[in-house]
């Protein structure tokens, strides 16, 4: 399998501001790969250095083949990026970027026009293709700002947190639109907040933390190193958490707010034991809420401490 994006000893600061502290990256093609962290992890700038866009202090870079140092011109050729902020036109209409486009990349006028059309309808924007793209949705917008990320046929795509900010039914389209880009055999590396995200997508993950890869594998070995996820149960008074308490064994229990953690995966029938046990005490209970890992529990895992945004909220 040959190697689309390979980096070695990735080094970059901002003043005295360490960013990446030497990171080594290994995408085989036709792979998605995927960076996942926090707010402030350093994902973006990841992607900037691969994608040429700024330079690296120091560390070795190949896309594609090519240096990205010494030939990032040809890097270019072989690339498509989508960042966090739309290259969308708003006062053009979905056709019109998606032409705009092809005539930076100087395709042939033909190409161009056909070019447009296909992408419009893969996209699911014909109706919407003569609209100004000022009155798109959020969705829609990303699924434009995707296309014109494909416009030149790259093989490689950058993907910086495609789906931030949408509703869970636009996000569910870009994942479906990733999965039919691998399926073309392109390799995409993309960034995500989302465990879910990166878990759904990707062949492997690398977990960035303060400019560092602390943990990299496929979804399935990551999440094997992480706890499973646990049950909060509610109960109408201390009596009934005591018992309850006393029953389950295992939990953790907050007498002030009356509730009781119980580790467990949230799966119907997990749950369906969870109740029996305490049917059959004849205990009832007044709220249940079932808590999947997320990337703070990646990151507590992994790291030992939680995300910047958890850090805040707990302040
Ligand atoms: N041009 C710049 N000048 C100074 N500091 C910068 C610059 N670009 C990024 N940084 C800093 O580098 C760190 C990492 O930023 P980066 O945007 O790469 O993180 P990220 O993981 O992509 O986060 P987000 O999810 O918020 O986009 C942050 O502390 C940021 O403030």
């Amino acid at each position: 399998m040959t190697t689309a994006i390979g980096a070695t000893g990735l080094r970059k600061s901002y003043g005295d501001t360490v960013v990446l502290d030497g990171i080594d990256l290994h995408v085989p093609s036709g792979s998605v790969f995927s960076l996942l962290g926090p707010n402030g992890a350093g994902k973006t700038t990841a992607v900037q250095i691969l994608s040429t866009l700024i330079t690296a202090d120091a560390g070795t870079v190949v896309v594609g083949g090519h240096d990205v140092a010494t030939d990032p011109d040809a890097v270019r050729e072989v690339i498509g990026v989508t960042g966090q902020f739309s290259a969308v036109d708003k006062l053009l209409t979905g056709e019109e970027n998606l032409r705009l486009m092809g005539e930076l990349y100087r395709l042939p006028k033909r190409r161009i026009r056909d070019g447009a059309t296909a992408l419009l309808e893969r996209f699911d924007l014909v109706k919407a293709a003569k609209k100004p793209a000022a009155t798109y949705s959020g969705g829609m917008m990303r699924r434009l700002d995707l296309a014109m990320t494909l416009v030149g046929g790259p093989r490689v795509i950058f993907l910086d947190e495609p789906t931030t900010g949408l509703d869970p039914r636009s996000r569910h389209d870009v994942w479906e639109i990733i999965r039919g880009l691998v399926a073309d055999g392109v390799t995409v590396f993309l960034t995500t907040q989302y465990l879910e995200e990166a878990d759904q997508l990707a062949d492997r993950i690398a977990v960035l933390d303060q400019g560092r890869i602390v943990a990299e594998g496929t979804p399935t070995e990551l999440k094997r190193r992480i706890p499973g996820g646990h049950v909060q149960l509610h109960f109408a008074d201390v009596r009934e958490l005591d018992t309850a308490a006393r029953i389950l064994g295992n939990a953790s229990r907050d007498q002030e707010s009356l509730t009781l953690t119980v580790p467990n995966d949230g799966s119907r029938r997990a749950l369906k034991a969870l109740l029996d046990r305490l049917d059959d005490a004849s205990i009832g209970t007044d709220s249940l809420t079932v808590h999947t890992p997320d990337l703070d529990d990646v990151f507590f895992a992994l790291t030992g401490h939680t995300t910047e945004a958890e850090k805040a909220t707990l302040s």
